[in-house]
């Protein structure tokens, strides 16, 4: 399927889903053509963006290219040109009880408690949750007690978390809520984000984390250079854009050795002798650090693809299999190990790519 038609496959699998879930009900976030810029930067540059009630909205994009101030546009903590609505007014209308916000850069009093610190800012609202369960949601339920400057990084940053969910918004925003946070950290906090989700609450996350991203949005948009290149489910964008599947090989060995081009090249014939009728589709082979990728190799494919390596006369340490996945749309679409060819990047549907 081409980009196109997986678009549109995509955009009506989405529409499936809206009729199936009732929606039609009013998108919770629009930015029309949002524009940002300081001085000669421009930050965003006609952003198009829709975010739909009760989803995960990854947001991803390189340092750079616009994420922190599209939500601060849209939290109205930075004036933006363009349309922007936010439970439909205009971001700096929006009632804050509705809305929870963890900004990238935070610096709370150090010399409170995190329990101090969590009363303080439910103090802020009319109705906010008690904090003893909030700390507990964020896995800081043994050190609700401790001053904050005694925290670690990745506590401090559950700390600020637990900020930003006290009044038990509609919406909440996180901006890389997971930076700096060891692995069992971020689990807890993915399960509150997956938990917050289930409960009706929207979520609009960015991260640099790709895997996390993908586990956790419903759809995501990738910001460019200010623009919206490209939105969808992860799993509309992997097949997209993704790639295709590929065996990793470590070679035994000095690399050098057996990564030449004779070799590549008798691998190369073996596969497509063993690909037969696949024609265009037969495994490529990409040299890598230390050992090579075919690329094309489907799971039953493997066995080919070792038959191949034997009969190279290549000795591997190890193999690894693995699907495509966002990161590759995210390197792919960022040029990171692209090189674009025409209409590959595509430009993003202004109706929201998959709906
Ligand atoms: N207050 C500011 N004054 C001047 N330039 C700014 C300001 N804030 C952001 N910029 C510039 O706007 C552009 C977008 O920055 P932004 O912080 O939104 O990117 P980002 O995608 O969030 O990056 P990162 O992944 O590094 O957090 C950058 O070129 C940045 O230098």
């Amino acid at each position: 399927m081409n980009e196109t038609a997986a678009a549109s496959a995509s955009a009506a699998e989405g529409r499936d889903r809206d009729a199936a879930d009732g929606a039609g009900s009013d998108p919770v976030v629009v930015g029309e053509g949002v524009r940002k810029s300081y001085g000669e930067v421009v930050a965003l540059d006609g952003v198009e963006i829709r975010v739909e009630p009760g989803e995960v909205f990854g947001l991803i994009g390189p340092n750079g290219a616009g994420k922190t101030t599209l939500v601060r546009a849209l939290t109205g903590t930075t004036e933006a040109e363009g349309d922007l609505r936010v439970f439909g007014v205009p971001p700096r209308e929006v009632d804050p009880q509705r809305i929870g916000l963890l900004p990238q850069s935070f610096d709370p009093p150090e010399r409170l408690t995190a329990t101090e610190l969590v009363d303080y800012y439910g103090g802020l609202y009319d109705a906010a949750r008690d904090t003893e369960p909030v700390l507990r949601d964020v896995g800081m339920a043994d050190d609700a007690d401790a001053w904050y400057e005694t925290l670690s990084g990745g506590q401090k940053r559950r700390t600020c978390v637990a900020t930003a969910i006290v009044n038990d918004p509609d919406l909440l925003f996180l901006d890389e809520p997971t930076t700096g946070i060891d692995p069992a950290g971020r689990r807890s906090i993915h399960r509150l984000i997956e938990r917050l989700a289930d409960g009706g609450t929207t979520v609009f996350l960015t991260s640099h984390a790709m895997d996390e991203v993908e586990r956790l949005a419903d759809r995501v948009a990738l910001l460019r250079e200010g623009a919206v290149v490209a939105v969808g489910a992860p799993e509309a964008l992997i097949a997209a854009h993704g790639g295709e599947p590929r065996l990793e090989v470590a070679l035994d060995g000095p690399a050098e050795e057996a990564d030449t081009e004779a070799v590549r090249g008798a691998l190369r014939d073996a596969l497509s002798d063993r690909a037969a009728g696949a024609g265009p589709d037969a495994p490529a082979v990409e040299s890598t650090r230390g050992g090579l990728r075919i690329v094309g190799v489907r799971p039953e494919g493997i066995g080919n693809a070792v038959d191949a390596l034997d009969a190279a006369g290549v000795a591997f340490e190890s193999l690894a299999w693995s699907e495509p996945s966002l990161e590759d749309v995210y390197l792919r679409l960022t040029g990171e190990e692209y090189s674009p060819r025409s209409g590959e990047v595509g430009e993003a549907d202004p109706d929201g790519g998959d709906r």
